[in-house]
């Protein structure tokens, strides 16, 4: 591959920065954020969002609690004219939120621009005109000076045209398209300019948004950018400083991150990242990855699904299953270690809050694997492990306890795990919780009544302290037996019973719970038996735990003698 094609953004543009304090500080309270899903997004989308589909993203973006909302370009299409004219007389927009709108600097598509306006509460209209050296010779076929004058006639006559609305309350925002390949001391100048045209001052700001159009560099160096322009921007107080970072080399998120510790104040971006080429950076995970730090992102994610919803409605683009926080798999562990992990960092967590007195939704959250509470983003815990052929025990003992209320006996459940892998391996599938549970009835409960030995009728009865007898009819060898035996419990009375016809049994481990609690509740027994040199687990189930327990064993007799 002939990589000498390429030359390293060093050599383009160099950040006349020598010294920088923003790799040492931290984000500690969210930007203000401004998704561009209708105007950036949209403009990517082989299909353009038709009114229904931008005004069900509209009405997500105000739900989520975005306070300004870029909604088109409406000098590009009819269809984007149309959809800011229904916000302005459907009265759409909350008092709280104020549209953006977008557009070249060209006269008559700044013109248009202000004519779809007419009529709503707050806007900011949204200039931009590229900066960049192979954009002003390829594309405007213009020198840095015609450049300026153009993007300074433009910006004059926008003011022109919003003073023509007095009353309207219009704000501006501009932005030089490739930042990041621009010259510094140019789109300083450029910006600086723009500030003193529309004589911006710190109630009336002017929003400079400093695109990495086409993400270039590593992070560092877009972030090394914005402080140079934090440093040096003219009427500082006077101005917002905003990003607007794509994607191209997967670090979107990362130039957003960076660029907010080197003053950036807002963020331009879609949800999920979609946009141009491979996005915009995607506001889910940067205002996500700030909440996992403790800081409040501002914007509601509490039911993550509906908002995946809609955006994959809207845009007609499915959403990877792996996408940081939204996709479906991302809470879900399929291998074993990960599972045991997280079954024991909940138990561990629930146990936590439990000590504290605190609910578990409000106990602080320290699971292996788990960056987030899934609940707190409105998924089930019932996503979190899922089983196939590379899950080991813990995974699914958490699986039966949590979705069955079996807990199996730490010695139980390598064998268990075992028959599970078996089946996961050959079918090559996932299995479901309720597979899990089918299989264990099938290969530790049906035994009882499907093996080879089994009880017609039986009782038991304590015939002085401490000592049991156990009376039963048994069903082996094609016919039917009449037996008994004694012990010091029901179980080793059973055991005795069996041993009169020819079955000698050791239990060499026990266990029962009950499987919910209240009336009705059923319990559930493990026996762990060795007949002959045979050792098999059982298992019963029954409303009555001493059926359950002698279910149990006959279960783990039947198995030893299948084997
Ligand atoms: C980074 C971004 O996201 S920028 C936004 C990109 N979004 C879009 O382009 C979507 C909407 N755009 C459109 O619908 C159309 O491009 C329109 C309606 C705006 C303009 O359409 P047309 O007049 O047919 O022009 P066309 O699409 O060919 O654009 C190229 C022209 O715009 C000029 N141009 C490009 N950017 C700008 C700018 N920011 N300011 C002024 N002129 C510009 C080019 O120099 C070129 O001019 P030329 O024809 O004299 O060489
Ligand atoms: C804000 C602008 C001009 C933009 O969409 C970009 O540079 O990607």
């Amino acid at each position: 591959m002939p990589h000498h094609r390429y030359r390293p953004v060093h050599d383009r543009v160099a950040v006349p920065l020598t010294e920088r304090d923003w790799p040492s500080r931290r984000i500690e309270r969210a930007p203000l954020w401004v998704p561009v899903d209708l105007r950036d997004g949209n403009q990517a989308l082989a299909e353009p969002m038709d009114t229904a589909r931008k005004r069900r993203m509209f009405d997500l973006l105000v739900a989520m609690g975005f306070k300004e909302i870029e909604v088109g370009y409406p000098s590009a299409s009819q269809t984007d004219f149309d959809f800011v004219r229904h916000l302005a007389d459907s009265g759409a927009v909350p008092d709280d939120v104020t549209v953006s709108v977008f557009t070249a600097a060209r006269r008559d598509l700044i013109d248009r621009t202000v004519a779809s306006i007419e009529g709503l509460p707050r806007t900011l209209v949204h200039l931009y005109t590229a900066t960049a050296p192979t954009w002003r010779d390829v594309v405007l076929g213009r020198s840095r000076s015609e450049v300026h004058a153009l993007i300074l006639e433009a910006a004059t006559h926008l003011l022109r045209r919003a003073e023509e609305r007095p009353g309207a309350d219009i704000r501006f925002e501009f932005s030089p398209e490739v930042f990041n390949l621009t010259e510094p001391d140019f789109v300083l100048d450029v910006c600086n300019s723009v500030t003193e045209l529309w004589d911006a001052c710190a109630s009336r700001p002017v929003v400079h948004n400093l695109p990495a159009t086409v993400e270039v560099a590593t992070p560092n160096v877009y972030a090394d950018q914005i402080a140079y322009m934090d440093a040096h921007l003219a009427r500082r107080e006077a101005v917002i400083l905003s990003v607007h970072p794509h994607n191209d080399r997967g670090t979107g998120v990362a130039c957003a991150e960076l660029a907010l510790l080197a003053g950036a104040q807002r963020v331009e971006g879609c949800l999920f990242g979609n946009g141009e080429r491979t996005g915009n950076v995607d506001l889910v995970t940067l205002a996500l990855n700030l909440y996992t730090q403790g800081v409040n992102p501002m914007i509601d994610f509490s039911d993550i699904d509906a908002v995946r919803e809609v955006v994959e409605h809207c845009t007609r683009l499915p959403l990877h299953p792996r996408h940081p926080y939204g996709g479906e798999l991302v809470h879900t562990a399929f291998s074993g270690t990960h599972q045991d992990a997280i079954a024991k960092g909940m138990a561990h967590h629930a146990k936590q809050a439990a000590d504290r007195g605190l609910d578990v939704a409000d106990a602080p959250w320290a699971v292996p694997y788990l960056p987030i509470d899934p609940g707190d983003v409105g998924r089930t815990y019932e996503e979190v492990i899922r089983i196939n052929s590379q899950s080991g025990k813990g995974g699914i003992a958490h699986l039966l306890r949590t979705q069955h209320g079996l807990d199996l006996p730490r010695t139980m459940r390598p064998d268990f795990s075992r028959t599970v892998q078996q089946v996961s391996d050959s079918s090559g599938r996932e299995l479901s919780h309720k597979d899990l549970w089918e299989l264990f009835r099938t290969t530790y409960l049906s035994p009882a009544e499907d093996g080879p030995v089994r009880l017609v009728s039986w009782n038991t009865t304590e015939t002085a302290p401490g000592e049991h007898r156990f009376t039963c009819v048994l069903h082996v060898d094609e016919e039917e037996r009449h037996c008994q035996g004694s012990g010091n419990g029901p179980l080793a009375a059973l055991a005795d019973a069996l041993g009169t016809v020819g079955i000698p049994v050791d239990i060499l481990h026990y266990a029962e719970h009950a499987t919910t609690t209240g009336p009705g509740s059923h319990a559930v027994s493990y026996a762990e038996c060795r007949v002959r040199d045979v050792t098999c687990w059982g298992a019963g189930w029954d409303t009555s735990l001493l059926a359950a327990s002698v279910h149990s064993v006959m279960a783990a007799v039947n198995r030893a003698a299948m084997s």
